[in-house]
């Protein structure tokens, strides 16, 4: 379901008054459809739709390692609401040479990250969706995040970095891991 803006707008609006501020002054009356509309986008994995992302495959007769290294990641903790932010590494071994466009490993993590989210479900779900649409022989996904909820409240501790892997099919074969991740790592 698309985001509903002016229901999300509404609720700013109610938030702005629950932390005592009026939201009729006039740096603050457009804030709620600002925010609704920014909502929009850092959201919009809510609309997406892994099984067509995966859609376009080509026979390339490469039965190799394909890994994308460093993907941005933007996401939000559906803890607080807050963004965690980093890189995925992104990998699968094909299976009769299925491979799929570069660019479509990136879009996969942002169709799941653009959610209210935790790491580990991120990373699982981009590694189950490889399986699921790819058939590999094998798929990796390592994120690494910065939560803002564990840096600019909470606990404060900037700089403290969350690392949570997901790996499927011959990826678990611990030669072939190690090797992987030899490769994220750089
Ligand atoms: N496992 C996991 N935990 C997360 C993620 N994002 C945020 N959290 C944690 O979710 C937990 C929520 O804990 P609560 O005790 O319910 O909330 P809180 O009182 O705000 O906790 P503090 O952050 O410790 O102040 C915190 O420990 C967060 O660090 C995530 O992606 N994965
Ligand atoms: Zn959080």
């Amino acid at each position: 379901m698309a985001v509903d803006q002016p229901r999300v707008a509404a609720a700013i609006r109610e938030l702005l008054i629950g932390i005592g501020e009026d939201p009729d002054r006039d740096g603050l009356v457009d804030t709620p459809a600002r925010v609704a509309k920014a909502y929009a986008s850092i959201f919009e994995g809510m609309d997406a739709d892994p099984a067509q992302i995966l859609s376009t495959t080509f026979e390339l007769g490469h039965d190799e390692l394909v890994l994308v290294r460093d993907i941005e990641v933007w996401s939000t903790c559906e803890h607080h609401l807050l963004p965690f932010t980093g890189k995925a590494h992104v990998g699968y071994i094909p299976s009769k040479g299925r491979i799929t466009g570069l660019s479509k490993l990136a879009r996969l993590v942002d169709a799941y990250a653009k959610r209210p989210q935790v790491q580990e479900r991120l990373t699982s779900q981009v590694a189950d969706a490889l399986v699921e649409h790819l058939k590999p022989r094998g798929a990796i996904v390592v994120i690494e995040c910065e939560h803002l909820c564990m840096t600019m409240r909470g606990v404060r501790k900037p700089g403290a970095k969350t690392v949570t892997s997901a790996v499927r099919g011959v990826m678990a074969n611990p030669a072939t891991r190690a090797e992987v991740m030899g490769l994220i790592i750089g």
